[in-house]
């Protein structure tokens, strides 16, 4: 590749080597003003002059040179899998959208193999994390304006094929509450999770259809689970006795009616005591969560429950993977909530 470096004035009638970038910081406005390849024209000097460009780069290709447009373009092919949009290059760069709401997923590896060039940026959203749809989730392109083909080719076989990009989208799941402690159903204690559940489920494409109340009793928490197993639900949510006190029945009930249980206790803080098993739906068979929260949830805005729904909404069983959340799963209770803008909301 050849470069050659003109005067503003002697670039009338030649094409840009690449795209040139405006920013207004006054209007907070940043981008490509002039596009790779565009014509300079008399009229355009004016402006250039405005955006402090007193010399231009014209660039002449070698064979085996891949403009940075290029380069991040055939990563983004490879990259993109279900769900996601790539976008066309600006600046160099291109991105990935999210195209539904749902847990982002991909392997840290694949990110990590293809940044081995130091000449190559690959930026994403932590895995594992709820995204929305519309919402960037990966950012790419290469440092210079040119790279040779075997380094573009070097990070697509980095990749290993398979789209490894994804966002697995969340599933309109109906969900039954029910809210155990003696003193809430005699009324001395006002339940404070329904609103919280609420507006979970409204990032979550869920619908809560019922809740019920039952004191610490192990028979009437299980004969709950199996009323809103009958009625269809997808996801139930036990609140409350899933401690160490002497009152504490919801884990036990919750083992009555599960086939399997995934885990009881997670390494994130609040919400250490959260449990997730699975019930036999009696309508189809087919796998329905059964979660006990912990009293916290009631308290707290964000806990491993939070965590935990958007596997459960994107029908993903985390797995081993709930024995990872301790990297980052301290919540820091910021003044201003900003989840899941943060480590608490991430997957390792
Ligand atoms: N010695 C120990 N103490 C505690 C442990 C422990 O391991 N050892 N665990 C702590 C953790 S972690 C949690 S979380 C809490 C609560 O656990 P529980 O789920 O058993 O909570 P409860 O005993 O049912 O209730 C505690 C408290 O919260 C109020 N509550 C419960 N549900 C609601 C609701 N839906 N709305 C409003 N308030 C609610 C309830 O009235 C009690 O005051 O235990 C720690 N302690
Ligand atoms: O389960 Mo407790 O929830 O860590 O606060």
């Amino acid at each position: 590749m050849k470069i050659t470096t003109i005067p503003l004035e002697e670039a009338v009638g030649l094409p840009l080597a690449h795209d040139l970038t405006q920013i207004d910081a006054k209007n907070h406005k940043k981008s490509a003003r002039f596009k790779k390849g565009q014509v300079i024209t008399e009229a355009d000097l004016e402006t250039l002059r405005g955006m402090g460009r007193e010399n231009l780069s014209i660039m002449e290709m070698s064979p085996g040179d891949v403009h940075e447009d290029d380069a991040a373009r055939q990563l983004g092919e490879v990259l993109c899998g279900d769900n996601l949009r790539l976008t066309e290059p600006s600046e160099g760069r291109c991105n990935l959208v999210a195209e539904s709401s749902g847990i982002l997923w991909y392997l840290a590896e694949t990110v990590n193999r293809v940044n081995q060039d130091p000449d190559w940026v690959l930026s994403a959203l932590a895995p594992h994390r709820p995204v929305l749809a519309g919402q960037v989730v990966a950012g790419f392109r290469i440092r210079p304006l040119v790279m040779e083909d075997y380094r573009v080719e070097r990070a697509v076989a980095a990749v290993r094929g398979g789209k490894p990009f994804t966002v697995l989208p969340f599933k309109p799941l109906k969900v039954g509450l029910i809210t155990t402690g003696k003193e809430i159903v005699d009324k001395k204690v006002e339940d404070a999770f329904r609103p919280k559940l609420l507006e979970k489920l409204s990032r979550l494409n869920g619908t809560l259809m019922g809740q019920r109340f039952r004191t610490d009793s192990l028979e009437q928490i299980s004969e709950a689970i199996a009323a809103f197993l009958s009625e269809g639900a997808d996801v139930i949510i036990c609140t409350g006795g899933m401690s160490v006190d002497a009152d504490d029945k919801t884990p036990g009930a919750i083992r009555s009616r599960c086939r399997k249980i995934s885990f009881q206790g997670t390494p994130a803080l609040p919400g250490a005591m959260l449990m997730l098993g699975w019930a036999e739906s009696p309508e189809d068979g087919r796998d329905v969560a059964v979660i006990g929260a912990p009293a916290c949830v009631a308290f707290d805005d964000r806990t491993a429950l939070d965590k935990l729904l958007p596997f459960v909404f994107a029908g993903m069983e985390p797995g081993d993977l709930v024995r990872r959340w301790g990297v980052g799963g301290l919540c820091e209770h910021c003044p201003t909530c900003h989840y899941p803008a943060c480590s608490f909301a991430a997957g390792s």
